[in-house]
């Protein structure tokens, strides 16, 4: 009989034996080496089941760090050193150069000011009138609703749910607060309660689809840059005349960039992200981590602010949709732990959540230090250079 290779964990009853045959194969079959992928530190019993399935081993990212940056949020305050995942050389060099400037300058203050994790199952009535009734009846009845969807978690809350209308379409946006974790399954199995009691209550509602993309989940879209998923971020910071001076550019020229390329150069692109690049540091942070990678779509829209003051640049970064956690998805593992907890916000808060909401302000506060650093390189021009010199594979290697 044939064995799948998926099912090498029931033959060999162990997951680390099960990646190392699963490789054996893979390297007969398509004659590649994977003597790298197999060395790790991840004991993969711990995440088959979990994290992954047919899995052959792991792949390795550099991690850099950029600080110490100050903080002064609600929930963060201090000095910290960020942890960077990359292979984009310069970036780390870019936020660190951020962070210098940002904590001489007295530091970056950051403030959560909206927290929901959002799934949006879609349903379907007969008709106009009976998907009117629908929402109206569960709006009406929102502590029932509540009361369906809170009994499959103990951390999580339904906070509001948002209806749209479409037809005899309706899409019900159940918004949770969801304690330290990012919440994607957590607000997935209670939104699957909900719409399970629905259907009883309502005969003539079908669910189409439990997530009815009005989440929204990993893709670019409007509906999370206006009401928020996740954490929704401000960072803001005075950077000093005499410290961007200091790199032969002052706050009037900064300021420039910003409108004409993040404001005037993403308004002619029809881009979402009014922003120079909150998705490497996004990104990176993610990786290091281990936050759900696919969601830097989303956690990394945005605006940036600026306005040249007598005393410095005034600058601030809005990220409406930054989705993040310290428990739960890949939070656990041993180097994302480790990465977590040098920020320390490994695991749960306490009391539950504030550990997510110190994150997100470090996470947005780290943003305001990559967005100020590259306005000022490419205020000063050096944008390519710094590149060839730290981010290029060398000579031999490009020939
Ligand atoms: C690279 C720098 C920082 C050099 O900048 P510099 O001023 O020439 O470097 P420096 O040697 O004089 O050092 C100044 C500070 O930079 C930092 N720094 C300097 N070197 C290092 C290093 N090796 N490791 C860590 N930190 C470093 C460090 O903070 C240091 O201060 P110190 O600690 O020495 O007192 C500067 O040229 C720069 O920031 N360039 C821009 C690079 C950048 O921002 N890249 C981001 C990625 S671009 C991209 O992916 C998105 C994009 C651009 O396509 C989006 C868009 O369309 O806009
Ligand atoms: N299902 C889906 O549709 C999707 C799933 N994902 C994946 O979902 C995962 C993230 O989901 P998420 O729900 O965050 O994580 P987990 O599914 O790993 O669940 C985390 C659980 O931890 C428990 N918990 C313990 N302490 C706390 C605390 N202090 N705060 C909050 N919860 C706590 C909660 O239990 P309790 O609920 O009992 O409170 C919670 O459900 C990622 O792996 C991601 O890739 C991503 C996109 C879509």
């Amino acid at each position: 009989m044939e064995v799948k290779l998926h099912e090498f964990e029931k033959i060999y009853g162990d997951a680390n034996k099960a990646a190392e045959e699963r490789r054996k194969y893979l390297e007969r079959v398509t004659g590649a080496k994977l003597e790298n992928i197999g060395k790790t530190i991840i004991d993969l019993n711990t995440v088959v089941g979990r994290n992954i399935e047919n899995v052959i081993g792991a792949v390795q990212v550099p991690v850099g760090v950029a600080g110490p940056l100050l903080v002064r949020g609600d929930y963060a305050n201090g000095h910290f050193y960020v942890p960077l995942a990359t292979t984009e050389g310069a970036l780390v060099a870019s936020v660190n150069r951020g962070a210098k400037l940002v904590t001489e300058s007295g530091g970056a203050r950051a403030k959560v000011l909206k927290d929901g994790m959002a799934r949006a199952p879609l349903f379907r009535l007969p008709s106009l009138v009976e998907a009117v009734e629908f929402v109206n009846w569960v709006l009406q009845n929102f502590e029932e609703v509540k009361k369906v969807a809170e009994s499959t978690t103990r951390h999580g809350r339904l906070k509001e749910i948002q209806p749209f209308i479409v037809g005899n379409y309706v899409w019900l946006r159940l918004v949770f607060s969801t304690g330290d974790a990012m919440g994607m399954n957590m607000v997935t199995v209670a939104s699957d309660a909900v719409a399970k009691y629905l259907q009883e209550k309502f005969p003539n509602a079908r669910l189409v689809a439990l997530s009815g993309n009005m989440c929204v989940d990993k893709k670019p879209n409007a509906v999370n840059f206006l009401l928020g998923r996740g954490k929704t971020v401000v960072a803001e910071a005075v950077v000093k005349r005499e410290v961007l001076g200091r790199l032969g550019v002052t706050p009037e020229a900064v300021h420039e960039v910003n409108v004409r390329k993040n404001l005037m150069g993403s308004a002619l692109a029809h881009s979402y992200g009014f922003n120079a690049h909150f998705a490497n540091i996004i990104a990176a942070l993610f990786i290091a981590t281990g936050q759900d990678v696919a969601q830097v779509v989303e956690s990394s829209m945005g605006i940036t602010t600026t306005e040249p003051r007598e005393e410095g640049l005034y600058i601030s970064v809005f990220l409406p949709s930054l989705e993040v956690g310290t428990v739960g998805g890949g939070t656990g593992l041993p180097t994302q732990r480790e990465a977590l907890a040098l920020l320390g916000v490994a695991g749960p808060g306490d009391p539950p959540g504030t550990n997510a909401l110190k994150f997100a302000e470090i996470a947005a506060a780290a943003v305001l230090a990559g967005e100020l650093n590259l306005l000022v390189a490419l205020a000063r021009n050096e944008l390519a250079t710094a590149h060839e010199r730290l981010g290029r594979a060398r000579p031999q290697e490009r020939a």
